[in-house]
Formats: C-alpha cells, structure tokens, sequence
C-alpha cells in the first residue's frame, strides 16, 4: 500500500530524495485558470506533492500561465489548454475539477447577480465534465455557489453521470474567514482555530456556528453577532475594498488549495479528512446544504450533522432557508430550461 510506504522511512526518504513513487498519480484540472482566482490557485496546486498531472484551462491567456508555473521545481506536470477545443484534453483522466470560472462581483452586486452570466459558463463546463471525466470530485467556486452547484448537478443527472458524493460546492473561504477574524477577537493562537460555518455562500445564507468554536472564549453575545455579521460579509468587505477590481482572488486560492488538498487526501485514503462544503444533504429540508463532511475514497463519505446550536444560531438557520431554497430552485429551473 502506497500509504504505508510513504509512511515508513524508506518512502520518507524516497520523498524527500523527490521520488514521487510512493504516492498515486493524481491529475487535477483547473477550468478558469488564467483569472484573479485562478492563477494563484494554480500556483498552489503547482505546489502540492499529492497532484501528479496539472492541467490549466482556461478560454484565453493558459499558455503564459502554464509556461510560467511549470518551470516551479516540484512534483505536477504542467499543462496550458485553451479554447474549448482543448477543453476535453484538459479534463481526460482527471480526479479533480476545480472551477473557479466566470465573472466576479463588482460593488453594489449581489452574487445572485453574477447568475445570468456564470449559469451558462458552468453548465457548458460540467456538460464537459459529465463526458470526459466523469468521476472527478468537481469543486465549484463560481458563484453564485447556492446555485452554480444545483445546476452542475442537473446536468450530470441528465448526462448520467451524477454521483453526489463528488460535487462540492467550495465553502472553505468562509470557514477561513470565521477562523481568522474569531482569533482577533478572542485572542487565541489563529492556527489552533476550527469554526463550522454551515448554509450556503452568500449573505445570511452563510452561518458559522461561533457557539462550536475552539478554543472556547466565551465572547459576548454582541462580539459573536459582530462576528456572524462580519464573516457573511466578508466577500462584500473586499468587494468594496478592490473598489471595482474584483472580489477576493488570493484568499479564495488559498481557501480553494486547501478544499482541494482535502479531497486529494480523501482519494488516497487518508482518514479523518472533515471540510466544510456546500454539498447534497439530508441535514435541513433543503436539498443541498453546507456543513461539515468527511471525505474518502469516492469524495463526500459522511455528510455530518449540525451539531448542537445556540438559539442565535438556530435563528439564523431558520431565517437563511427561504433564500436558500429560492437560490438553489432558480439554478435547478435553469438547468432544465436551457
Ligand atoms: N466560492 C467562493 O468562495 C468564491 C467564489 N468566487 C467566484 O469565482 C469566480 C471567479 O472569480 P475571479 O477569478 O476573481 O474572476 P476573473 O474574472 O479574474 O477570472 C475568471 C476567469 O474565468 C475565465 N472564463 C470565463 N469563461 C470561461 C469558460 N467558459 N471556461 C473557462 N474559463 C472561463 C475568464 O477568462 C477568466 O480568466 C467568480 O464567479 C467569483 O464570484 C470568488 C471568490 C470566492
Ligand atoms: O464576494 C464575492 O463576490 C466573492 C465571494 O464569494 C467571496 O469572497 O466570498
């Protein structure tokens, strides 16, 4: 088992020597490679030892990106594809997708409002995935999320293809933030920080559940709303502060290189690999829903409970629900009607 040989000292060794062989071929592709978000992700991916093959795809400018990220000295193969004519080559034998493809908001936009545009950018995209790989674990950045998910899972419903344990909708951002504005606030270490933040992505929609964090800090009601406000603002916060250039970018590629390494871990075999993720879920009435979930060999293995809430908390799971119902129904009508 490659697993034990990367664990003994002669794999250490052989890693460390830069053999890669105790690790399995991973290939990840990333569709929207050449934007704000995607070229830094493709940086970090680039960084990754877990990924084998990196394919950038992206409609225009991959070959700079490819060709300036490959001459990096660590472990991936680096490819540049553009134009839809090559998105097919970038996608074959994938494992994982990430798509951080399509427009970004401007401020006084809602993410809602990006919809008309990115629908269609994604169903093109996951029609391509449903035909040439279509057992990669998909990781959807492309917002509107509450809807860009529901709609890359009607068409591999209608392609054949729809596994739901392998489509993510990427929430990671909001944990991070969650995390690091709970550090300043309680003065603790940021790095020992773990906050759930469960919903959707995008204003109320987004919860974190500060009554779970750790460590404890027992902050006043007041911080924990201020807290709750600040995170489901948070993409607004830089939104407005890009002033017109754009919404968070490197942030997102952080937030996007550390789902992603969680679903790489998953695929071989690591245990315990928990993110929170935007993914279909049985935990609300509602047909997707973020929380937190185990990932393994075949993508989501465990999708996990809400946990015990505080009445804040509940609150706001009650008031998040119509908006995130009306945004998932709107991408799934817009599947089935275009
Ligand atoms: N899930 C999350 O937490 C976050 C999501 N986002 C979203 O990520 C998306 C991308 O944001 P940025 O990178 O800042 O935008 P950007 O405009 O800088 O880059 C987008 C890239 O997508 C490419 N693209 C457009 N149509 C395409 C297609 N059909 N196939 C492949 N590539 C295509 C563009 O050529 C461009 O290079 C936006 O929708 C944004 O709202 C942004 C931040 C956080
Ligand atoms: O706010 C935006 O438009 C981009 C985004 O999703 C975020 O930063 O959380």
């Amino acid at each position: 088992m490659f697993r034990s040989v990367a664990r003994s000292a002669a794999g250490k060794s052989l890693l460390r020597r830069g053999y890669a062989t105790a690790v399995p071929e991973r290939k990840v592709a990333v569709l929207g490679a050449a934007g704000g978000i995607g070229q830094p992700l493709a940086l970090l991916m680039k960084l990754n030892p877990l990924v084998s093959q990196l394919a950038l795809y992206d409609i225009a400018n991959t070959p700079g990106v490819a060709a300036d990220v490959s001459h990096i000295n660590s472990r991936s193969e680096v490819a540049g594809y553009v134009g839809e004519e090559q998105l097919g080559k970038a996608l074959e034998g994938c494992d994982v997708v990430i798509i951080p493809a399509g427009v970004p908001r401007k401020p006084g936009m809602t993410r809602d409002d990006l919809f008309n545009i990115n629908a269609g950018i994604v169903k093109g995209l996951c029609s391509a995935i449903a035909k040439y790989c279509p057992n990669a674990l998909v990781n959807m950045i492309s917002n509107p999320v509450n809807s860009t998910v529901p709609i890359a899972a009607e068409v591999f419903k209608k392609a054949g293809t729809y596994d739901e344990r392998k489509l993510f909708g990427v929430t990671t951002l909001d944990v991070v933030r969650a995390k690091t504005f709970y550090a300043g606030k309680a003065k603790v270490n940021v790095a020992d920080v773990n906050v759930p933040v469960v919903g959707g992505h995008a204003g109320i929609t987004i919860l974190p559940l500060f009554s779970q964090a750790t460590p404890k800090a027992n902050l006043p009601e007041e911080d924990i709303k201020a807290l709750t406000k600040r995170t489901q603002d948070g993409g607004t916060e830089v939104v407005e502060a890009k002033a017109g250039k754009g919404s968070a970018t490197l942030s997102m590629a952080y937030a996007g290189a550390i789902f992603a390494d969680a679903c790489l871990k998953g695929l071989n075999g690591v245990p315990d690999v928990v993110e929170c993720s935007f993914v279909q879920s049985t935990v609300t009435e509602l047909p997707f829903f973020a929380s937190k979930v185990r990932l393994g060999k075949n993508g989501v293995e465990e999708v996990l409970g809400l946990g015990p809430l505080s009445e804040y908390e509940k609150e706001g799971l009650e008031s998040l629900k119509p908006e995130l119902k009306s945004s998932i129904e709107k991408g799934i009508k817009f599947a089935n009607q275009n």
